[in-house]
This record gives structure tokens, C-alpha cells and sequence, in this order.
């Protein structure tokens, strides 16, 4: 009896705080049949751009007006998807897999969503308040439009839960620290394993063999050291407030700035949240959080976009420094993600100095724009500086149809 071959199409969806990317791909070639974004949820605004990819010469699409919220969200791109023959009712679909920001330390592996699950993801809504509720929806959405498929979540804190204890220790009192699970996770996970090991391939080298620091550049942003495959240190911590200065997030200061806040200027504990969350970093520092605009503004001589500029670098260099010595020895830095992967300013300034530590940028190797993973260091450094793009969605897509596959193998013995 011949048997149809078994679906291994994945919709990957990675919803963040006014965001939804989104991806239809095959897990069995990665071949990509549809990739698209929604932004700017929630404003006036709002804007989805669809590409198909599934049949050549098909063009992109753009909708723009106000989308309300994370399901009217879904519900658009569902449509989209539809259009092209590959609506969410495709007998080919295999499974959804989610991005899941905050996994605590239960979730160290992609795991299937039980309802169970969903509500242990809904009990760390409040150390992943800008991420987790927007996970959650994207979740309910999609088993709303497909109640009999597979969803598999995948975590950002998986891939650090292998922090040693002195790494993910705050040095507080243990016991009250125990009993509120204060720790440091970790988080964009997914993006640092994919990159260390897509790091190690471009030297050529297994990844037990290497020592690389990751810097994820987004519009969140974190760092991270790992030995031989592993993570032993990033700079996110219980949520993802803590280490490089972001777009809208302050990243590390003083915790008495918090009480300081309180008790001098009168602001309540949420105003203080909203104030780190969103009104700080770049955007709190000049204004704006896009690194284009920032590098706009300081090629006009703007003071204040530069010394953003500068404050962002510094931090930058302090983790890379402090990394270099956790890790003892280094192969090579990566740098991933919108503002790592495009903005060669910062890849530079972040550099520059440290070529007594081995570590250097070729200002021509520097200045290439290309989608591949790339080396940027002159030939003689010790170190490998490297620009790897990310692809969470890839990642997600290959965890969650191991899952699934798994799964089905199980109810099948
Ligand atoms: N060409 C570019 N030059 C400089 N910075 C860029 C460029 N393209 C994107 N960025 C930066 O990347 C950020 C978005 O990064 P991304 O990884 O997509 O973030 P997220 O996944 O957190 O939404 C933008 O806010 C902008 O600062
Ligand atoms: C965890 C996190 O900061 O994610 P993002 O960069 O998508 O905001
Ligand atoms: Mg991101």
C-alpha cells in the first residue's frame, strides 16, 4: 500500500509587543512558501506586507489602516495566506510552531501546547509583560482556526537554562529568591543557538570546538557567551529589561534609580515599568529607536542622536570585554540581528580598541551589505568577528517539526 507522504509544512508565528512575523515553510527542504510581517499593532497606523513565494512571480502585498490587536492580526494574515491556495485549512500543514518569550525553568525543550502548558505560559505573563500576552493570543488564535493541529512552542529562556548557578544567581537573599523564582533566564535563545552554530560552520568548525559571543542587535537586544555549543552567561535577565541598552528599554542601572523614582519623584511602580519598558534606551535617549535614523540624524551633526550612539556602543563593549573574560578564550564575536546584522557603524565602534585582545574589523570586509554570513575581520586577527543573520523562523520551524514527528511516532508504537 502506498502512503502519502506525511505533511511537513510548519506556519511559524513570532508575535511580539506590537509585532507579528510570520512564516509558511517545509520543514522537510526549508524551502519558503510564504514570509510576511505585521507592525505596528494597536496604532492608526498598522501595516501588513505579504510575500508569496510559493509560485514565482507572485507579488508582494501590502495592507495598511489599523489593526486593532494580535488576533485581528492573525486573522489578516490567515487571509493573506489563503489567497494564495495556503490557507490555515491546508491538509498540509503539519503543525504551527510559536515563538514563546518567557519559558522559565520548566520549558528547557520545544514542547507541545496542552492547555496546561498555555496556562504555565500565562503564569510568566508578568516577567515577559510586553511579549508573553501577545504569544499567548497568537496561540489561542490559531487553535481557534485549527483545533486539531499540532502547536508547538518554542522558548527564547531554552537555550540559557544551562547557565551555571553563578551566572544565573542574582546575589540576593536565597530564599526570597527561591520562593518568587528571581533568577536570570535569558531570552532570544532561539536566535543565539542557531547563530553559534551557524558561526562555527562558517570557520569551519564543530560547534563543541568553538568559543563564540553572540550579539543580538534587534530592537530588544542581548549578548551572550558560549563555550563549545553551550551558554554560560547572557545579558537578559528575569525579563527582558536587564544588559545592552535597547530601543525603548534602559537595560542594566543602578536598581536604586527604581526606589529613587518612587519615593523622590512620586512616579507609581507601573509608571517606572512603562518608563524602562518603553521610554527608555535609544528612543529615551534621543527620541527615536530606528539605528537609520539615528545614524541620519548624527551624519547631520545631531548631539543627541550621538551620544545615544555612543551610550549604546559602550554598554555594548563593556559586555563584549566581560564576555572575552568569562569565556577565557574566544574564537569568534557574531554579530545578528536588525541593528547587528545592517548597521556597520556599530559593528565598528563596538570593535574598535580591543585589537590587543586579537579582535578586529576590516573597515572594507565592514562595509559589504549581503544577506550571508560573513567574516569582517582582517586576516591576521585571532579572532573571527563575523555578521551571521538570524532566522528564528527557520529554527522554530526545524524544533517544531522534530516535535510533532516525535509525537507521532509515539502514538504510533
Ligand atoms: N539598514 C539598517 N541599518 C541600521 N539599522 C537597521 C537597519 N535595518 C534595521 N535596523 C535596526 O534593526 C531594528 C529591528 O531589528 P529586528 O531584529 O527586526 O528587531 P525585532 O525582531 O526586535 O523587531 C530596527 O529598529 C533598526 O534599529
Ligand atoms: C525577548 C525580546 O526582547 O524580544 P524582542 O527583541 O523580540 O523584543
Ligand atoms: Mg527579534
Amino acid at each position: 500500500m502506498t502512503t502519502s507522504p506525511r505533511p511537513s509544512r510548519i506556519l511559524v508565528l513570532n508575535s511580539g509587543s506590537s509585532s507579528v512575523k510570520y512564516q509558511l515553510l517545509d520543514a522537510r527542504d526549508d524551502a519558503r512558501l510564504a514570509v510576511g510581517l505585521v507592525e505596528r499593532i494597536g496604532e492608526e497606523t498598522s501595516r501588513l506586507v505579504h510575500t508569496p513565494l510559493a509560485h514565482e512571480g507572485a507579488e508582494r502585498r501590502e495592507r495598511t489602516g489599523p489593526v486593532a490587536d494580535h488576533a485581528s492580526a492573525l486573522k489578516a494574515v490567515a487571509e493573506e495566506l489563503a489567497q494564495d491556495g495556503l490557507g490555515l485549512d491546508s491538509p498540509e500543514l503539519a503543525a504551527i510552531g510559536h515563538r514563546v518569550v518567557h519559558g522559565g525553568l520548566r520549558f528547557t525543550r520545544p514542547t507541545v501546547i496542552t492547555d496546561e502548558v498555555l496556562a504555565e505560559i500565562e503564569r510568566l505573563v508578568p516577567v515577559a509583560p510586553l511579549h508573553n500576552p501577545a504569544n499567548i493570543t497568537g496561540i489561542r488564535t490559531a487553535q481557534a482556526l485549527r483545533p486539531d493541529l499540532p502547536q508547538v512552542a518554542v522558548f527564547d529562556t531554552a537555550f540559557h537554562t544551562t547557565m551555571p548557578e553563578s551566572a544565573a544567581r542574582y546575589a540576593i537573599d536565597v530564599e526570597t529568591a527561591d520562593a518568587h523564582r528571581i533568577r536570570r533566564y535569558g531570552f532570544h535563545g532561539t536566535s543565539h543557538a542557531y547563530v553559534s552554530r551557524r558561526t562555527a560552520e562558517l570557520l569551519g568548525k564543530d560547534p563543541s570546538e568553538v568559543n563564540v559571543i553572540v550579539l543580538h542587535l534587534g530592537n530588544g537586544a542581548s549578548a551572550s557567551a558560549v563555550r563549545g555549543g553551550v551558554c554560560v552567561d547572557t545579558s537578559m535577565g528575569l525579563t527582558p529589561l536587564e544588559g545592552l541598552v535597547m530601543g525603548t528599554r534602559s537595560g542594566d542601572l543602578d536598581p536604586a534609580v527604581i526606589f529613587h523614582l518612587h519615593r523622590v519623584a512620586g512616579m507609581s511602580v507601573d509608571e517606572i515599568d512603562a518608563l524602562l519598558n518603553k521610554k527608555s534606551g535609544l528612543v529615551g535617549l534621543c527620541g527615536d529607536n530606528d539605528m537609520r535614523e539615528i545614524r541620519r540624524r548624527i551624519d547631520e551633526g545631531d548631539e543627541r542622536a550621538r551620544l545615544a550612539f555612543d551610550i549604546y556602543v559602550h554598554r555594548l563593549k563593556k559586555y563584549l570585554g566581560a564576555y572575552y573574560a568569562v569565556l577565557g578564550r574566544v574564537d569568534a564575536v557574531a554579530f545578528t540581528a536588525g541593528v547587528g546584522e545592517n548597521a556597520a557603524p556599530v559593528r565598528e565602534a563596538a570593535i574598535a580598541g580591543l585589537e590587543e585582545l586579537g579582535v578586529a574589523v576590516d573597515a572594507e570586509l565592514n562595509a559589504v551589505r549581503s544577506d550571508e554570513p560573513r567574516i569582517i575581520s582582517p586576516s591576521y586577527a585571532r579572532v573571527a568577528v563575523a555578521v551571521v543573520p538570524t532566522d528564528e523562523e527557520l529554527e522554530i520551524a526545524h524544533q517544531t517539526f522534530a516535535v510533532v514527528n516525535g509525537a507521532t511516532e509515539e502514538l504510533n508504537n
